[in-house]
């Protein structure tokens, strides 16, 4: 219940206040339209001033008065109708306004999501599931603005009971104080279904988050799988989550169709029990029992919609509250860089004394390296020895534990570290492309790369000609992860992507590794020629690099240190 106010309380952009003063407005017409009925019936009834004294017929009375309106009956009855109207008009304002929120809920959630995980720092996404992230976008936000609009209800509906409870008050305490202690009884005898709901919508939203990120593991890994015939054992566990989430489901489903019936017949035999007690004991008129049954009827049938929606909201509670829980964790991880300093590459970048531990392992020890402008550096060592861990530090995606790296002199520190990786081209070891057209994939979006940008760059990474023989030539579709391609075509298009805004770094990590020696020469020699206008890094091992190649480290187990090339490079003329 606490959950379900904070939800409606603080959720962004939602208006709660405007909201909960349509919905105070709509009770109090609720009041005075309910209060007025009670005249109305003993008018109709004839039943002259047997209840005159009735706090709530002196309320309505009072009320009338105040405005100059005799209390007749065609008076009433147009006070009961036009003060219902009114109710309905604000219940309905004020809900259809949280109705419509629910869209901005879900937007605003998934925004901040987006910008919090694109804003998290890079040991951030080397825990981060993929399959959670689509799953919270895609499943757990719609919840999660479901569970404010069920909260919105709950709010409207606890203000209607409180309403109603006044004008039983108002109509006759004792049995005002009767009706809502059957209700209390009621509320608290199905508690524990609201419970059951809670724990089983919490097992929802964990069980298709386990089950949105296997299927992303086994689709990432298809070829393998299929390949080797390997995947049944997977396919047999993923069939043990679906089994819980069904379960998960079932339980849901029995809560929801227990709390349904056993209100109802629980709000019957309240309702006979209170109509016998009213006429033998406290007595009451023709006129008074028709308005407390309708108010017993509202008070009790208000109380099994409250549970009803109190359930709903506690089942999507848990989408809410993992949303909430995933932003803050990205939150949390946000980058810290605090550098402003516009960066320059006219010299050279240097590590120098550079220390760096991923969790306690150290695996960058006092590395001191030089990578000079217009220079092609190639980094070579053993796997894991911490080649793509300097990159990533040159990059900015950790911070050196100690000594520093800079960019002419600078601290990267004092740099605007996002304006230094607008100025890099990258091409990881591990390249996979969006599930789009070539092009797309060059220009990452952005329109003004010209289509001449795009030539260039696929010529200076020896990928013109395959995708002139292709169809739909730029506009060919790369499918999933760029399957549709070969490795070697995937590379090409990788480097044309990051030669394609003319970088002033540009680092490559193992690049051609899946390319033929023929097409891997030719590349070779394209990044040669243009070496005064790139400064490049390349980690590989291939002897077309280090032949072009005009320094050489060598990195062993997170130390570095400089090496002769096996001959001099072989700079081919522009
Ligand atoms: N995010 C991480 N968290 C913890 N340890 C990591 C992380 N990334 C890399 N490592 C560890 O750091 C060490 C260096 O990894 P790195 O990727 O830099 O090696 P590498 O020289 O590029 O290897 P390879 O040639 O095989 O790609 C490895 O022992 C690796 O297990």
């Amino acid at each position: 219940m606490k959950q379900v106010f904070r939800i409606f309380f603080t959720a962004e952009g939602t208006r709660p206040w405007a909201v909960l003063f349509c919905l105070l407005l709509a009770g109090f017409a609720e009041v005075i339209s309910l209060s007025a009925l009670l005249p109305t019936i003993q008018a109709i009834a004839s039943e002259g001033t047997n209840s005159a004294g009735s706090p709530a017929v002196v309320l309505i009375h009072d009320f009338m008065s105040k405005f100059g309106i005799a209390p007749t009956l065609p008076n009433l009855v147009i006070v009961v109708v036009v003060f219902f109207a009114l109710k309905t008009l604000l219940s309905f304002v004020a809900l259809s306004y949280a109705g419509i929120a629910i869209a901005h809920v879900s937007t605003t959630l998934r925004r901040q999501l987006i910008s919090a995980l694109f804003n998290a720092r890079w040991s951030y996404y080397t825990q981060l599931h993929a399959g959670r992230v689509a799953n919270t976008i895609s499943g757990d936000a719609a919840f999660a603005a479901a569970a404010y609009f069920v909260a919105a209800q709950v709010v409207a509906y606890s203000i209607q009971g409180i309403v109603y409870g006044l004008v039983a008050f108002l109509v006759d305490w004792r049995l005002a104080l009767l009706g809502i202690g059957v209700g209390v009884v009621i509320a608290a005898a199905l508690n524990w279904l609201v419970d059951v709901a809670k724990r089983a919508g919490y097992k929802r939203a964990d069980r298709t988050s386990d089950l949105t990120k296997f299927i992303t593991d086994l689709i990432n890994n298809i070829k393998p799988l299929k390949t080797m015939n390997r995947y049944d054992k997977l396919v047999a566990q993923m069939t043990g989550i679906l089994k819980r989430l069904r379960k998960a489901l079932a339980t849901r489903e029995v809560a929801r169709q227990g709390l349904a019936q056993g209100s109802e017949l629980l709000i019957i035999i309240a309702l006979g029990v209170g109509v016998y007690l009213a006429v033998t004991i406290a007595k009451v008129s023709l006129a008074e029992l028709v308005v407390l049954g309708i108010v017993f009827f509202q008070v009790l049938s208000i109380i099994n919609r409250l549970q009803k929606f109190l359930q709903q909201a506690a089942e999507n509670e848990s989408a809410y509250i993992r949303t909430e829980e995933l932003i803050a964790s990205a939150v949390a991880a946000r980058e810290t860089h605090t550098g402003t300093l516009p960066p320059t590459l006219t010299k050279e970048c240097r590590f120098e004394d550079v220390t760096f531990a991923h969790e306690e392992t150290p695996v960058v020890r006092n590395a001191n390296l030089s990578i000079k402008v217009g220079s092609i550096t190639v980094l070579q060592g053993g796997s894991g020895a911490g080649k793509t861990t300097l990159i990533d530090l040159l990059i900015g995606l950790h911070m050196p534990d100690s000594g520093k790296i800079t960019l002419d002199g600078v601290s990267l520190a004092d740099i605007d570290i996002k304006q230094w990786r607008r100025s890099i081209g990258y091409v990881p070891q591990e390249l996979s492309l969006l599930h789009t057209t070539i092009r797309d994939n060059l220009t990452l979006g952005d329109t003004e790369i010209s289509d001449d940008a795009i030539k260039l760059a696929l010529d200076q990474a020896g990928a013109s000609d395959f995708i002139l023989e292709m169809p739909r030539g730029l506009d060919t579709e790369v499918g999933s992860m760029g399957a549709k391609l070969s490795g070697g075509q995937r590379q090409r298009i990788a480097l044309a992507r990051a030669l394609v805004t003319k970088p002033k770094l540009l680092i490559l990590d193992e690049v051609t590794s899946a390319l033929d020696p023929d097409t891997e020469q030719s590349i070779c020699e394209n990044i040669a020629a243009l070496r005064g206008q790139y400064t490049t890094v390349a980690i590989t091992h291939r002897p077309a690099w280090t032949e072009v190649a005009t320094h050489l480290y060598k990195v062993e187990k997170g130390s570095v240190t400089k090496a002769h090339l096996p001959r001099k490079a072989k700079v081919p003329t522009a």
